[in-house]
């Protein structure tokens, strides 16, 4: 069947001839370029493809298709890299026979460059070949080599899979010998499933599927575990739909009495916007009370980011080798050992944590590598979801002489250098308390209470009242392992409290945004449903439109409509390379 659509690159607004020769008006995702073309909805479109979405509504995607000539064959390894049993080469591409003539041979005879031209390999049926340099013919290793012919195999094309020892060296070799081939390059993140995608492979859902599915392999705690879970079953993607079935009514509603609103008179008409503005506003407040949710979902997903800071030699690289619990980062009592940021990623709690170990902050000295460190620093704790400023309690504490003590018993001076870093997320850990226990001869449960009052105090006014988290508050010593256990389990809570999250959390409750992208989408839906209002009665048409990228900014994010060039390339890119 083929079908003409004519549209315009700058309103992205198209008509189209259906098969019944209706002239029906689209929309054209990806307008930018190219639409004055023919489009063939067949198994191979040459220019784009046609979707008949539900409320009569045409969508005309352009798919960046190529004929075989334009496409080249592309290489990957498909399997981890590094040792193991068997490693996959995965070659797919209108070249792929050549490339099995040019990599690989027989192991009876070493066939003579001519003869190897000539060679075609049975499809379907595993072959143990060589697998040699193309140009001196060394041989590399030995392996079963796999030809699925074109259209039955995943991408859609012609595909070979060299199975070979996975060892560094070899699977180098290998990918080096590939990449000395003029018609064949490596492949992009994602391609082999993207060309699949093309080929008609899978649909979009599916592709969505996918992609939760990547997230729930790749979950490495039970929190992200239960996100991608929730992703992948669909909770998220029927809220989602949800979401966009209200703004379908919506339209409905308007196109509604853009059809009829004349047997009701202006003043109906007015009546009726005003419900649908109403409406509106209903999905906005839904859709931002999803994007008010402290980016607990992206969080979640990539980890808390948290960061150690402090001033030199209170403990922080302590901290982090006691929550890495191995020898990570190097201690000592010169001051400024840390030099740079040291990263890892760990679970506490059950939650993905990434954790910063930061240089020591204070006055700059002349030496250019620790202004660099203490730069980093601060860039770290400004990009942390959560932060830690480690003090050593021997070193900003002092006792208030008797004859003052209305306000407590001990004073807290913090120094400049922290208090210029401090977030509304930041909390502290007093450590070395096993050097101040004489000094104040306080207990244990007076001590954190003298210290908690004098930490307030200490505070500058506006952070006193906005500012750091003091409620979290422990006081440890990293040597002796004194207060350790409070701690880690004070920590564990703030960060759950931190993403709202808990054991038992239900699909529920469980976050709906879990990717910037994502978030994206929600932000420009509340956009074009915003917009909508502001339409008056006049330009109703225009303001139906508004409603139509408002469902399509949530379909984006639910898997109904990611056939937009941008959205397509953001979900491929995100797939490793040799998937
Ligand atoms: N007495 C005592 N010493 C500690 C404690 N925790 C750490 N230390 C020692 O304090 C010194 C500094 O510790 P680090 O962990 O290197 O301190 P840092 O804050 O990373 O130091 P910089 O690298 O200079 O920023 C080391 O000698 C540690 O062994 C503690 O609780 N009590």
């Amino acid at each position: 069947m083929l079908r003409q659509w004519v549209g315009c690159a700058r309103t992205g607004k198209a008509i189209i001839n259906t098969a019944s020769n209706v002239r029906r008006h689209a929309f054209v995702l990806g307008h930018h370029s190219g639409l004055h073309r023919h489009v063939h909805a067949g198994r191979r479109p040459i220019g784009g493809a046609i979707q008949e979405r539900d409320h009569s509504d045409v969508t005309l995607t352009r798919t960046p298709i190529l004929s075989d000539a334009q496409r080249r064959t592309i290489y990957a390894l498909s399997t981890p890299p590094g040792k193991g049993g068997i490693g996959v080469v995965r070659v797919s591409g209108p070249d792929a026979i050549r490339v099995y003539r040019a990599v690989t041979r027989s192991v009876r005879s070493s066939a003579a460059l001519s003869m190897r031209e000539e060679e075609t390999p049975t499809p379907w049926v595993a072959e143990y070949r060589e697998i040699i340099d193309p140009g001196t013919g060394e041989k590399l290793d030995d392996g079963i080599v796999l030809f699925f012919k074109g259209p039955k195999s995943f991408t859609t094309e012609d595909i070979v899979e060299l199975q070979v020892h996975s060892g560094r060296a070899v699977l180098t070799a290998i990918l080096t010998a590939l990449s000395k081939l003029h018609f064949c390059r490596p492949a992009e993140p994602g391609e082999f499933t993207r060309r699949a995608f093309e080929g008609g492979r899978m649909d979009l859902t599916q592709l969505h599927f996918l992609e939760g599915l990547r997230d729930l392999i790749e979950a490495e705690t039970e929190a992200q575990r239960k996100i991608a879970v929730n992703g992948v079953g669909g909770t998220q993607k029927a809220k989602l739909e949800s979401l966009r079935a209200k703004i379908l009514d919506c339209l409905m509603y308007v196109e509604g009495f853009i059809d009829f609103g004349e047997d009701v008179g202006e003043l109906g008409q007015e009546d009726m916007l005003e419900n649908a503005r109403t409406r509106a506003q209903e999905i906005i407040d839904t859709i931002n009370s999803h994007l008010r949710d402290n980016r607990r979902g992206e969080i979640l997903r990539s980890g808390i980011n948290l960061a150690i800071f402090g001033p030199p030699n209170a403990g922080k690289s302590s901290l982090f080798n006691f929550l890495a619990e191995r020898d990570v980062a190097i201690t000592s009592p010169i001051p400024g050992t840390t030099r740079d940021v040291l990263t890892l990623t760990l679970d506490i709690g059950g939650l993905p944590v990434v954790l910063n170990d930061t240089a020591g902050l204070r006055k700059l000295t002349d030496n250019a590598i620790e202004k660099i460190g203490v730069e980093r620093a601060g860039g770290v704790v400004e990009g942390s979801d959560v932060s830690i400023c480690v003090l050593s309690l021997e070193e900003v504490i002092s006792i208030v002489p008797s004859s003052d003590q209305r306000a407590g018993r001990i004073m807290l001076t913090l120094p400049a250098d922290v208090l210029a870093h401090l977030k509304p997320h930041t909390t502290f850990l007093f450590n070395k308390a096993d050097l101040t226990r004489e000094v104040t001869g306080l207990s244990r449960e007076s001590l954190e209470h003298e210290v908690r009052d004098a930490l307030i105090r200490a505070l500058p006014v506006p952070a006193q009242q906005k500012g750091p988290c003091v409620a979290h508050m422990w006081i440890v010593s990293l040597r002796t392992g004194e207060g350790t256990v409070e701690f880690l389990d004070g920590l564990a809570c703030l960060l759950r409290e931190r993403v709202a999250y808990s054991e038992s959390m239900s699909a529920e409750d469980a976050p709906l945004i879990t990717q910037a992208r994502h978030r994206d989408y929600l932000e420009s839906a509340v956009k074009f449903l915003e917009e909508f209002q502001e339409f008056p009665l006049s330009q109703i048409d225009i303001a139906a439109e508004s409603l139509r990228y408002a469902a399509r900014a949530i379909g984006s994010v639910s898997g109904i409509d990611v056939s937009t060039e941008d959205v397509l390339g953001a979900i491929f890119s995100s797939f490793c390379v040799g998937k």
